[in-house]
């Protein structure tokens, strides 16, 4: 398995990727050009941090690409819908970077009110102008912070202990929780004209791409002062400029840019109030080594042993609960290949219910499974776990889920009815012991089934003799049969039988079983 790493990450992780057996290529400051030629070299994972852009155009260009993995927080750069699309698990590694982040924004709000910046270069200058750089307290000042996630409450944490007020604006927040913190969470229009600072935390989205413009810049205080060390793009830089030069805002500090770098015409350059730092928020020691860590840890987990961490286009199943949610991914995906090869036509819904013990767990991994399981008949390789459910919704599959806490007979059932044009099917599976599938319901029919191998379904007339009939003809045929499982329906007089033979039903065995008169309907299943 190939690791590119595209941006520089600590040698810590590289090591962890090299130890688990993996072929390590770093590769830094490529073009687009030179970034497609590599992965066309068969790379399994990329590393890569803000610098390396996988856009579309890149992530269609790589044939053997299984996952991107960040180095630290922001997305922005990777283009997640085309991911999807070709079923590459993105990732990231929150939290590693994020006191680094925070502690540049403190650094830089301070920075900003004592003209640190200003101060030092005039004095290398050779200068000694004590009475320019007249700064500001901020203490007893009130701090507005937009985003009250991972990064803005330990900055706003931090404010606290610099004496300052705290407001914050987060619709997403429980604003009860904030106030436990002292924080006062509020609108976007009461917080911008109180705010003497005010510092953004929100990741760049399609709502908050340009969302600091001039309509904002105008509901501020004047002679405000900004820090963003969020994401490029959020701040709209030439309302800003024209903020500044009208003195609206009189100072602001920025880590990142709608262009790194920015070009060298830039104009807020040129004011002296504007002080800024190349995307520096989680350039510490500290922050690299613990994103570096952790997203190696999260690539070999993934490549090697199959264990999804921090996926943010897939349901994550951590270490810790794969044991026990491993017999259910099995069953669930045989479930959803039962079904697709029953279906006698294009599935239109698919209804699943998890009752007993596995109601309990985390079912959303289930569902994508069984999803691929589902559809993996009709799309081979173009399904897997992450692009499952938006298959399904590409073919107008409707997938509802209901949960009970306890199952009929069962301590655990995963019970589905998919539906298809003219008819529908339920079939219903357990785990049996620790870890053991069974099939235990097809339609009325009940039995215990493992679902396994080559598989022969049958239904026949619930008379003597027939199924040595069906044995002989079988046999005649050249396959070995290793296991029979047999359902009854008295009521109807019928039998269903799940054969387990030894190699993939021919043909001609097929046709020779459909003439049988006992023998109602037969079918080969795969579930290899
Ligand atoms: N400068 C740097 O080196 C670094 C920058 N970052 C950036 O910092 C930002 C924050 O990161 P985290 O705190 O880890 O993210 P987070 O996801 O923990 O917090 C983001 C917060 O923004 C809120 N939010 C989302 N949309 C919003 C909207 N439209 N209006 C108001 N609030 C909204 C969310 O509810 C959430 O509480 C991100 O843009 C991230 O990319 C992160 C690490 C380092
Ligand atoms: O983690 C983030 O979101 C960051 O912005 C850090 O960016 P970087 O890894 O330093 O390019």
């Amino acid at each position: 398995m190939k690791v590119l790493i595209s941006d520089p990450i600590a040698e810590d992780g590289i090591k962890i990727l090299r130890e688990a057996g993996l072929e390590v290529i770093v590769k830094t400051g490529l073009s687009k050009d030179e970034l497609i030629e590599e992965l066309k070299k068969g790379i399994d994972a990329i590393i890569i941090r803000s610098a390396t852009k996988m856009t579309a155009d890149v992530i269609e260009a790589a044939p053997s690409l299984k996952v991107i993995a960040r180095a630290g927080t922001g997305l922005d750069n990777v283009d997640i819908d085309a991911a999807n699309r070709k079923g590459i698990v993105v990732m990231n590694c929150p939290g590693g970077n994020t006191v680094s982040a925070a502690e540049h924004t403190i650094a830089m709000m301070m920075a900003l009110a004592r003209n640190i910046p200003q101060a030092t270069a005039s004095m290398k200058a050779g200068k000694w102008e004590k009475k320019k750089f007249m700064g500001r307290e901020v203490n007893g000042k009130t701090l507005g912070v937009i985003g009250l996630g991972r990064i803005g409450s330990i900055v706003a944490d931090r404010a606290k202990g610099l004496k300052m007020r705290v407001i914050a604006y987060d619709p997403f927040v429980n604003p009860e929780q904030a106030a436990k913190m002292g924080i006062e969470v509020m609108s976007l229009d009461e917080l911008l004209p109180q705010a003497d600072f005010i510092t953004i935390h929100v990741p760049l989205t399609k709502e908050t791409k340009g969302f600091i413009n001039k309509e904002k810049f105008d509901k501020m205080k004047d002679g405000v002062m900004l820090i963003h060390c969020a994401r490029g793009g959020i701040v709209n830089e030439s309302d800003l400029y024209e903020a500044m030069v009208s003195g609206k805002v009189a100072g602001a500090a920025l880590d990142v840019f709608e262009q790194e770098p920015p070009p060298p015409d830039y104009p807020l350059f040129k004011l002296e109030n504007f002080i800024c730092t190349p995307h520096l928020g989680a350039s510490t020691l500290e922050a690299q080594k613990n994103v570096a860590l952790a997203v190696a840890s999260q690539v070999v987990d993934f490549l090697v042993h199959g264990v999804v961490r921090n996926a943010v286009n897939m349901p994550s199943v951590s270490a810790e609960l794969l044991p026990t949610l491993k017999p259910y991914l099995k069953l669930a995906e045989k479930l959803g290949a039962i079904q697709a090869q029953l279906a006698e036509g294009p599935v239109q819904e698919v209804h699943i219910e998890y009752q007993g013990d596995v109601a309990n767990l985390d079912t959303k991994p289930l569902t994508v499974a069984l999803l691929k399981g589902l559809l993996t008949p009709a799309l081979r390789e173009d399904v897997n776990y992450v692009n499952a459910p938006i298959r399904a919704k590409e073919r107008g599959i409707k997938v509802t889920e209901s949960k009970v806490n306890t199952a009929e007979d069962f301590l655990n059932l995963i019970k589905v009815v998919v539906k298809f044009p003219g008819g529908e099917n339920l079939v219903a599976g357990t785990i049996f012991g620790k870890k053991e599938p069974r099939i235990v319901q097809i339609n009325d029919f009940r039995l215990d089934a493992i679902p396994e191998g080559h598989m022969l379904y049958l239904m026949n007339e619930d008379k003597p003799g027939v199924i040595g009939q069906i044995g002989i003809t079988i046999g005649e045929h050249g396959l070995n049969i290793s296991r029979m499982h047999v359902g009854q329906d008295p009521a109807q007089q019928a039998n269903i039988i799940l054969l387990c033979v030894d190699k993939p039903v021919p043909e001609d065995l097929l046709e020779k079983l459909k003439t049988l008169p006992p023998v109602k309907m037969v079918k080969p299943l795969e579930l290899v």
